[in-house]
């Protein structure tokens, strides 16, 4: 049987997934991380006025071209509070940073470069160059100006934007809805008391955090049994809801009680592909219902977590509208690893920081696709391509980062 790479595998999920158009507007506060879905303009100019970029006196440049110029303080320019007169020949007036420039004035010096004389009288110190410590009106942006652009992701320096262009609200994207069902018999809610042959359910809770973390709003729809009519009731509520993407977790893989796929496609589902060269996550499958995209992860912990990172965290982010996350980066390895098989593997490790900044991987001896302790302690996943060589400790090698190293 030839298996589907990861690579084309991904293709063929992210080609096909359809970003929904729905938007609503936000308080600012509520902006973080969402994306723009319109352009945006700036309803003031800013600055609003030229102002004071420093707390000193506003001059004629031409008074002070010459160190040692003695003025006449006229009168004083606070931000919120300007200064109504004109300064004339041989005056100054008193400015802070933010305070609107004083007609007649070209230049601000700062009040460390002058010292004060009696009868209000300044000396200057130094010879600012003509225009110096002045923001010019205008010089951030214009009323008008489309600053922020539709397909943004509204960060800390974009918020402030938007707020200083007098916007307090923004038009963005509606988080996407995905539907969550976990399969099994065996399966019982975190927090209840297993029977004999019982589990706890815990992908869930994983899988919905990526896709969470990714822009994603979940519909958590519960554990289901290993029957048809139970499955297709459940993905008649994720349709009910308008999910956007619907992830099945379990029942993937060949055997008696697998009945996910098929119930599926007795739903409607158009197949896509299932079954993928990669390890842990073989049994991974993908469809389409009624516009809905389908993953269907297989029931290990770790597997179904492997897959959500590269699989849901991608389409989740499409439908978002987010950017693609780039989480590969580069380690060395901290001890040797066997030649690998047809499968893309991703190794579960600890990752350290050597003093040059560089990473060093280690890679857990045990990686039972079971194993979420195991999981739970990786930094990242080391990716071994298919039938890569055996690779010796000190070895370059790619990883995927879950998280920074402590
Ligand atoms: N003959 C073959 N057997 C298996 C193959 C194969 O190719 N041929 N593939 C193996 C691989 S690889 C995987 S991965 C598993 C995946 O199987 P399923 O997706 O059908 O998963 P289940 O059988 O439902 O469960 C597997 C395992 O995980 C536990 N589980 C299930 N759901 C959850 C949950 N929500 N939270 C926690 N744990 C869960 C379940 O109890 C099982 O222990 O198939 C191999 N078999
Ligand atoms: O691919 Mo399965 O996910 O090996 O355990």
């Amino acid at each position: 049987m030839s298996l589907l790479s990861v690579e084309e595998a991904l293709l063929r999920v992210i080609t096909k997934a359809r970003p929904p158009q729905r938007t609503e507007r936000l308080p600012l506060h509520d902006c973080l991380g969402r994306v723009l879905a319109e352009d945006v303009a700036a309803r003031v100019t800013h600055p609003a006025f030229d102002n004071s970029a420093m707390d000193g006196y506003a001059v004629r440049y031409e008074d002070i071209a010459e160190i040692g110029a003695e003025l006449t303080v006229v009168g004083q320019s606070a931000a919120g509070r300007g200064f109504r007169g004109k300064v004339g020949r041989g005056e100054t007036v008193r400015i802070f940073t933010g305070a609107p420039l004083p007609v007649g004035a070209d230049t601000v010096i700062i009040q460390e470069d002058t010292e004060k004389l009696p009868d209000d009288r300044i000396r200057t110190l130094f010879a600012p160059a003509k225009g110096r410590h002045i923001r010019l009106k205008g010089q951030d942006f214009a009323e008008g100006d489309v600053a922020l652009a539709a397909g943004q992701v509204l960060d800390a320096g974009r918020l402030t934007l938007a707020a200083g262009m007098n916007h307090e609200s923004l038009p963005v994207f509606a988080r996407p809805k995905i539907a969550i069902i976990a399969t099994g018999d065996e399966l019982l809610p975190a927090g209840s008391s297993p029977g004999p042959d019982q589990i706890i359910a815990s992908n869930s809770f994983g899988v919905a955090a990526i896709a969470r973390e990714n822009g994603a709003d979940i519909l958590d729809l519960g554990i289901v049994p290993d029957d048809r009519a139970a499955i297709a009731a459940a993905v008649a509520k994720a349709q009910s809801v308008k999910a956007d993407a619907l992830v099945t977790l379990g029942g993937a893989s060949v055997g008696d009680h697998d009945l996910v796929q098929s119930a599926l496609i007795s739903c409607g589902m158009t197949l896509d592909f299932w079954r993928i060269a990669m390890r842990p996550g073989k049994p991974l499958m993908v469809g389409e219902l009624t516009g809905m995209s389908v993953l269907g992860l297989p029931g290990n912990p770790v597997s179904s977590l492997v897959c959500a990172l590269l699989f849901l965290e991608p389409l989740t982010r499409k439908l978002a509208h987010l950017p693609p996350r780039w989480r590969l980066t580069t380690a060395r390895l901290a001890a040797p690893l066997p030649a690998n098989d047809r499968r893309q593997d991703y190794v579960r490790a600890r990752l350290t920081v050597e003093p040059d900044g560089s990473l060093l991987a280690h890679p857990f001896s045990r990686q039972d696709s079971s194993m979420v302790s195991i999981f739970a302690q990786s930094e990242g996943l080391i990716v071994r391509p298919p039938h890569a060589p055996e690779a010796l400790s000190g070895e370059t090698c790619t990883v995927l980062k879950l998280r920074d190293p402590a």
